[in-house]
């Protein structure tokens, strides 16, 4: 520790204490640097895009960098765990559907051959030996990422605050960032206090651009509100986690060209958690307001269809905010006018999964080291026409 630091004066400071944000702050104390996390809300909280009981790990992707990235990141999952003795990751397989013929479909299984990933290819034939009370369209292929599973996500985030605590990392919530100086040495005025630091890094999710306006910079994020729906079980436990039903995936079907997705019954016994990836656009601190429900009647259609085990009426309609990119992938990346402000945003709702890797990448950008892997794909000059900056 460096004795001439003020006392509110740090190595680093992370805005936002969601997945990302709490896994970046981890890694920076892990390395022994001063670290403050600042977070808007009193923790826990459920306004932001990291709340809830569960989410889907995968390597199932349709592009291989996020497939290799995912490697690494099963063993940083595994080492937190054990760290903490906390068990936060179960295996269920995931159940990969959509018609066989489509490139989405496709690239998928091409993605875990290459990568050589776990998999089965489920034929008609032996489908419902294996996935009961499901119905395969005709023309849909199946497979199962066997490596896939379920997250415990609010115990993530008390896991991974804690640990960062018992580093020494200091964390500040209910306390919301108003102001940001940039500068050799970054000034942040919160709604309590103003601290400095040698870096910056902004995971904000929804409220990224709120925050990045007091830089002169705005990325093409949207912001959108999830419906994330609770379907009963006719038999109770004939979807759940404890029976090993997978995860699942319907990459594209007679109801819908956006993704469906469900996760086994676990945290409402009795209930099954499927919903659709795409919302209605919203202000985050405008989000009550945003009631759109138009992606629950295509949900019903779908379900009436393909899972005959459950009622077709949600049983309970919860709510989550997904920060789209343009092209749904993520921006990691250096401030383009300070290099000593880097941003973790755009997550666009497959984000949790990589939360470990994203800390460990955001770590090494705010400590100029080569990052650990290429990150081309989520540089923010992608977004060179669209992007609307004062800068
Ligand atoms: C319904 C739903 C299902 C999903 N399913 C999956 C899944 O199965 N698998 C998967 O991998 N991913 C999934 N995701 C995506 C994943 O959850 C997100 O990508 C991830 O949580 C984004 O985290 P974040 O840290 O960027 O954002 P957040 O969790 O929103 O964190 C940002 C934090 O910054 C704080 N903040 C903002 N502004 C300020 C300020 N001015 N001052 C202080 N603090 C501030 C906020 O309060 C918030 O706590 C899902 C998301 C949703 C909504
Ligand atoms: O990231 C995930 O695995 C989930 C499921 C597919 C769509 C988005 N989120």
């Amino acid at each position: 520790p460096n004795t001439a630091q003020k006392n509110g004066d740090f190595d680093c400071i992370v805005i936002g204490a969601g997945v990302q944000g709490s896994f970046t702050a981890y890694q920076l104390a892990k390395k022994n640097k001063k670290t403050l996390l600042l977070e808007q809300f009193v923790l826990p909280h459920s306004r932001g895009s990291s709340h809830g009981q569960t989410r889907i790990i995968r390597k199932a992707y349709e592009q291989n960098f996020y497939t290799h990235m995912m490697e690494e990141c099963y063993e940083l999952w595994a080492q937190l765990e054990s760290e903490a003795g906390v068990k936060l990751y179960r295996q269920t397989g995931l159940l990969v559907m959509g018609p066989e013929k489509s490139e989405n479909y496709q690239n998928i299984k091409d993605t875990l051959q290459t990568n050589k990933v776990p998999m089965v290819v489920l034929t008609h034939d032996i489908f419902s030996q294996h996935i009961p009370n499901v119905n395969l369209a005709k023309g849909d292929g199946a497979l199962v990422d066997t490596t896939a599973g379920v997250l415990f996500a609010d115990r993530t985030l008390k896991t991974v605050q804690g640990q960062f605590q018992k580093l020494g990392g200091v964390i500040r919530d209910n306390e919301k960032v108003t102001d940001i100086k940039p500068g050799p040495v970054v000034r942040v005025s919160t709604s309590v206090g103003v601290y400095h630091a040698k870096s910056l890094v902004i995971t904000a999710g929804p409220w990224a651009n709120k925050l990045l306006a007091n830089t002169g910079l705005q990325l093409p994020l949207e912001v959108v509100k999830i419906n994330v729906c609770y379907w009963k079980e006719k038999v109770p436990g004939s979807y759940s986690m404890k029976q090993r039903f997978p995860c699942f995936v319907q990459t594209e079907c007679l109801e819908s060209k956006v993704h469906i997705y469900g996760l086994p019954s676990n945290e409402y016994p009795g209930l099954m958690k499927v919903c659709y990836h795409m919302g209605s656009k919203t202000d985050p601190d405008q989000r009550d307001l945003q009631k759109d429900r138009s992606d629950i009647e295509i949900l019903q259609h779908y379900i009436a269809r393909c899972f005959p085990g459950l009622i077709p009426e949600p049983a309970i309609v919860e709510s989550c905010l997904y920060t789209l990119t343009p092209d749904h992938h993520f921006v990691l990346d250096y401030h383009p006018a300070y290099s000593n402000i880097v941003i973790g945003a755009g997550f666009s709702g497959h984000g949790f999964k990589f939360g470990p890797i994203i800390g460990k990448l955001l770590c090494e950008l705010s400590l100029g080291e080569v990052p650990s892997y290429d990150l081309s794909p989520f540089h923010i000059r992608r977004f060179q026409s669209k992007r609307n900056s004062a800068l």
